[in-house]
């Protein structure tokens, strides 16, 4: 067995590329979690995992009502689910999608970044950069089946997968809005978004803090597929199953051949991030920005 920059080529697990990052290493605990993945579903309180052993595939579907918003346990779960799969040679792809209806994930949780410490707002974004750096050069094949709206940390989770497919509903919207919210896309949101849609789209749209509808949405390349609500898992399945017919290793390395200088960019600067996220997100005027948007988020009911 050849080896390419840290990969293994002839096995089916290529890159562990997270394997030396600090503070990657999981606690002994969720360790012994770890193990193979069976026919029976497994999962945690947030992130239901439906395994498929026969097809070589899981359903993991985001549950942490009422708007999957992404706080530090849902990261940490979702990273938890994401390493058994990744674990298990009997499965080669994901279709990531939510259990809770009209949305598919709020973005980061704006609770974990209001009123908080400077260790908690370091704590926080280490588990966001984990999260999407796992994602994004992820073995698996990963399929979004978008089934609901789709904001910021929402969208940047998409956008790690291979493949999306979203439902026709106008409700559901997909972009990253930062902007929005008096707030700024970190680089490595934006690298992702560029990836997708390129660099003009991308500019016009995080300055503007665009959510695209779903005919937009496929329009400028956000998504690849839109379809009917009641088609998003199986057009999903049938994408997979694509996706599947592509020898793993070849695959594997070409998604690494275009993903890897991306991550490397984060990889890179992960202390300096953190650093840059804690310094914006406690100044006074962010943080008052970040109220007045979420006071709007609850006026909206009343
Ligand atoms: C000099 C330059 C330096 C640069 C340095 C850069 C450093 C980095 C800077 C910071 C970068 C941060 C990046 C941030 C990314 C994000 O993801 S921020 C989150 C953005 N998300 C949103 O804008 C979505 C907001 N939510 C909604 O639009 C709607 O909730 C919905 C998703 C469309 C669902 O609508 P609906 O079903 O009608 O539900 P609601 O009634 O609106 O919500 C239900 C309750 O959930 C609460 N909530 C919603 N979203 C969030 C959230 N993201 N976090 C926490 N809580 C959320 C909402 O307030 C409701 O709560 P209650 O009123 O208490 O019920």
């Amino acid at each position: 067995m050849a080896l390419v920059a840290g990969m293994r080529v002839g096995s089916r697990v290529l890159f562990r590329p997270w394997a030396w990052l600090p503070g990657a290493a999981l606690g002994r605990k969720e360790s012994a979690a770890r193990g193979r993945v069976g026919a029976r579903g497994f999962g945690s309180q947030r992130v239901l995992v439906e395994p498929d052993p026969a097809a070589g595939i899981a359903v993991m579907k985001l549950k942490s009502p009422p708007v999957n918003s992404l706080s530090l346990e849902l990261l940490t779960e979702f990273v938890i689910s994401l390493e058994k799969l990744e674990n298990d040679k009997t499965f080669r792809g994901i279709i990531l999608t939510s259990d809770c209806p009209g949305v598919f994930s709020a973005g980061l949780d704006l609770m974990e970044m209001c009123g908080k410490n400077p260790a908690h707002y370091a704590e926080y974004w280490k588990a966001v950069q984990e999260l999407w750096l796992r994602l994004y050069l992820s073995n698996l094949v990963l399929i979004a089946a978008i089934n609901g709206a789709c904001p910021a940390g929402g969208c940047l989770i998409s956008l790690t997968c291979d493949y999306r497919v979203l439902a026709d509903n106008p409700k559901y919207v997909i972009g990253l809005n930062e902007t929005l919210l008096g707030i700024v896309a970190p680089f490595w949101f934006k690298d992702t978004l560029v990836n997708t849609i390129g660099h003009r789209t991308s500019e016009r749209a995080l300055q503007l803090g665009i959510l695209f509808p779903p005919a937009e949405a496929l329009q400028v390349g956000m998504v690849d597929k839109v379809v009917p609500e009641d088609q998003v898992q199986s057009t999903a399945l049938s994408v997979m199953a694509q996706w599947l017919s592509i020898p793993d290793h070849a695959r594997q390395l070409t998604k690494n051949m275009m993903r890897k200088a991306t991550a490397d960019r984060l990889v890179k600067q992960r202390d300096s991030d953190i650093q840059n996220f804690v310094g914006f997100i406690s100044r006074d005027s962010i943080q008052k920005s970040l109220q007045v948007y979420l006071g709007k988020l609850r006026q909206k009911k009343g």
